[in-house]
């Protein structure tokens, strides 16, 4: 018996931490740090951690890339910090906003070789607290000791991946919710038991369990969902899909809290402001330091199994939802094809998603 939090449990306390500017402590593999999100570190604490040793900043090889910066590894690039650099340097590092404006922000000196492992999870962490993915380090002895002293979160990782949250998620509740396209809606709250996002479940009808239902898993887009935004599909494909299942009598909707395909709505802003500066829907992605997509469509075979169900017709044009079903567990027995709202003003981005991540159009 024990009220302590557990490693899921602290590595959610530390993305709230990172993304109030607070560091955290973390362990990993013999090393010790203290790791911020570059995004939201202040010249305050820039200074207490620089206090304490030379200052690094991790960002991903995608980011190291368009900086014209060795990355030496697959994973991580560990630049570092001048003794006279503030933080609007490191942010101009982490964040490609003032890029085309200023590009020269080298040279740039990264690490090569001896141990990446914090450097990593710092990235990790800034990305699961949906800011820009770069993280500030200091190493320190004794990570325990700062954190207890300075009363900062502590991980003691033995492996990176718990820091990726896959908790279990439970269904809080669920209720009749009559909508235009069926008064017969049902509407389930799902929620992870590790701090993470809460998902929904739209159910139409009665469907059986037995039988492959018509399913669709939806992740979040406040722009084209809510806003009518024009630039993507996502609001018009929402509406196409309740629509197909209120007609066939039957259906569920996944509604995944994964806006802007897993990096959030402020990095998808961040994204859509470099478009406007000509880089397509990937090369903004890949500028800001994410990969094309950061969604983990693991969440949508936990729901669809914890709702009962074990095969679907699957409406999407996406092939890796299909494949990352039929991985875990869930039988697609038929891709039903989702066309609406094709517009000139989304043209350019569909064609880039058929072009570059394989969409079927
Ligand atoms: N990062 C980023 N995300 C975007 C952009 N445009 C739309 N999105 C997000 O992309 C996601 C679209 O999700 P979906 O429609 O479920 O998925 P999809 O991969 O297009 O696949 P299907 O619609 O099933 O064919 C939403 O989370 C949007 O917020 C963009 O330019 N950049
Ligand atoms: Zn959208």
């Amino acid at each position: 018996m024990t009220l302590l939090p557990d490693l899921s449990e602290l590595a959610a306390r530390a993305r709230a931490d990172l993304r109030m500017g607070l560091p955290v402590a973390i362990s990993f593999a013999g090393q010790a740090a203290l790791v911020a999100a570059a995004e939201t570190l202040d010249d305050t604490r820039l200074s207490a951690l620089r206090a304490l040793g030379p200052v690094m900043l991790a960002i991903t090889p995608r980011r190291a890339d368009t900086l014209k910066a060795r990355a030496y590894s697959d994973h991580v690039a560990r630049v570092r910090v001048p003794g006279d650099a503030g933080v609007e340097w490191i942010h101009n590092v982490a964040d490609p906003a003032g890029d085309l404006a200023m590009p020269m922000k080298g040279p740039l000196t990264t690490e090569r070789g001896g141990d990446e492992g914090i450097a990593r999870a710092g990235v990790m962490l800034a990305k699961a607290a949906h800011l820009l993915p770069a993280a500030v380090l200091v190493a320190v002895d004794d990570a325990g000791a700062v954190a207890a002293e300075n009363r900062l979160t502590w991980l003691s990782l033995d492996k990176l991946d718990d820091l990726v949250p896959t908790g279990p998620l439970d269904e809080v509740v669920a209720a009749r919710v009559p909508l235009a396209v069926s008064e017969a809606g049902r509407v389930h709250v799902f929620r992870p038991r590790d701090g993470g996002e809460e998902h929904y479940a739209v159910e139409i009808g009665k469907p059986e369990r037995s039988k492959p239902v018509l399913a669709r898993l939806h992740s979040a887009c406040f722009t084209g969902d809510l806003m009518g935004s024009l630039k993507c599909d996502c609001g018009p494909q929402l509406r196409a899909a309740l629509a197909a299942m209120g007609e066939a009598g039957a259906g569920v909707l996944l509604y995944l809290n994964q806006e802007g395909r897993g990096i959030g709505l402020a990095n998808k802003m961040r994204a859509y402001s470099l478009q406007d500066q000509g880089f397509d829907t990937v090369e903004a992605n890949h500028r800001l330091g994410f990969e094309d997509d950061e969604r983990d469509f693991r969440i949508g075979s936990q729901i669809l199994s914890a709702l009962g169900f074990s095969s679907v017709r699957l409406m999407t044009n996406n092939p890796a939802k299909v494949a990352m079903m039929q991985a875990n567990g869930i039988e697609v027995v038929e891709r039903v094809p989702l066309k609406a709202g094709h517009s000139t003003h989304n043209a350019a981005y569909l064609a880039t998603k058929a072009k570059k991540s394989g969409h079927l159009l």
